[in-house]
């Protein structure tokens, strides 16, 4: 599947058990016809009131506390088995509330941003994270800088520009401040132009996944950390480079709701061990 453009393996391990492990998403990954960004590993659910525990890889292997395009994958994937509209996940720990629409747009609640340095988490002490001392370029003249770190359960940091988002190398300073010993646990880079009031584009370069058409958590850390510097207001609508994301980042409980598609793409089967892979054939996967 995918959530504009994010690729995702939704992989449904409820009643069979076992769990993907580092070396089968990397093999999935390094396959052109499986290749992804995040596998969604659902389980069985452990906490009470609760639909799933979902695992979330990256294409390295890595584990993510938070993706948001996946979800809403999930929400359409379950969601056509039974018709159910309304799930709740039980993600790294975070209760997931998430509804799908008569239009087939799913709503994920996103859970409440975490601004503490600690929180991010950030190797040193910043009092204020609405703009820390990072910058890559020269010195006298930095490409990027200052930027606004989130967590959305996952780290992010989130770099103006007022011009084309599409005129950075982020290919070359992604993998650098990815990794920059400042993020303990690296961190999700974000480029944000805010186009207006309640409109912004942006580009990410994920944590262990590299460049992404879309990074559903980085779009709710981009509306929130331009929301917290007064640079755009609490709903906004993010243009990333496979498609559009609506986010609100309520008054009421401080909780990130994001909405947008989810799209089918093709079924199979695999080996959560190894990552051996057989695709259905193509009647079957229309059934
Ligand atoms: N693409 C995902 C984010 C994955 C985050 C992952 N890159 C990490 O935090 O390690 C999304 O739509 O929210």
């Amino acid at each position: 599947m995918n959530g504009i453009g994010n690729e995702i393996l939704v992989v449904d391990l409820r009643g069979v058990g076992g769990r993907v492990t580092p070396d089968a998403a990397r093999a999935l990954a390094a396959r052109a016809e499986t290749r992804f960004d995040q596998i969604m590993a659902i389980q069985a659910p452990r906490m009470e009131g609760t639909d799933a525990h979902i695992r979330i890889l990256n294409s390295d292997g890595s584990e993510a506390e938070a993706c948001g395009n996946g979800t809403r994958c999930v929400v359409q994937a379950l969601g056509s088995e039974t018709g159910q509209k309304s799930f709740r996940f039980e993600i790294a720990g975070r209760l997931v509330a998430a509804e799908e629409h008569g239009d087939g747009t799913v709503s994920v609640d996103m859970g409440a941003p975490l601004f503490g340095w600690r929180d991010i988490p950030l190797s040193e002490e910043f009092a204020d994270t609405r703009a820390i001392e990072l910058q890559v370029g020269p010195i006298d003249a930095p490409v990027l800088h200052s930027p606004a770190v989130v967590s959305i359960g996952n780290p992010h940091a989130v770099f103006w520009v007022d011009n084309d988002v599409w005129s950075y190398a982020l290919d070359r300073f992604g993998p650098i401040l990815e990794n920059h010993p400042l993020f303990p646990e690296r961190c999700n880079i974000t480029i944000a132009a805010v186009t207006s009031r309640n409109a912004m584009t942006i580009r990410t370069w994920e944590r262990g996944a590299g460049l992404t058409r879309a990074c559903g958590s980085a779009a709710c850390a981009a509306a929130v950390a331009a929301a917290r510097t007064r640079r755009t207001g609490r709903a906004v609508e993010v243009t990333l480079p496979g498609g559009r994301l609506r986010i609100d980042w309520r008054e009421v409980d401080d909780h990130i709701v994001m909405t947008g598609p989810a799209e089918w793409e093709w079924s199979g089967r695999l080996d959560p061990a190894t990552g051996d892979f057989e695709r259905d054939a193509p009647e079957v996967a229309s059934a």
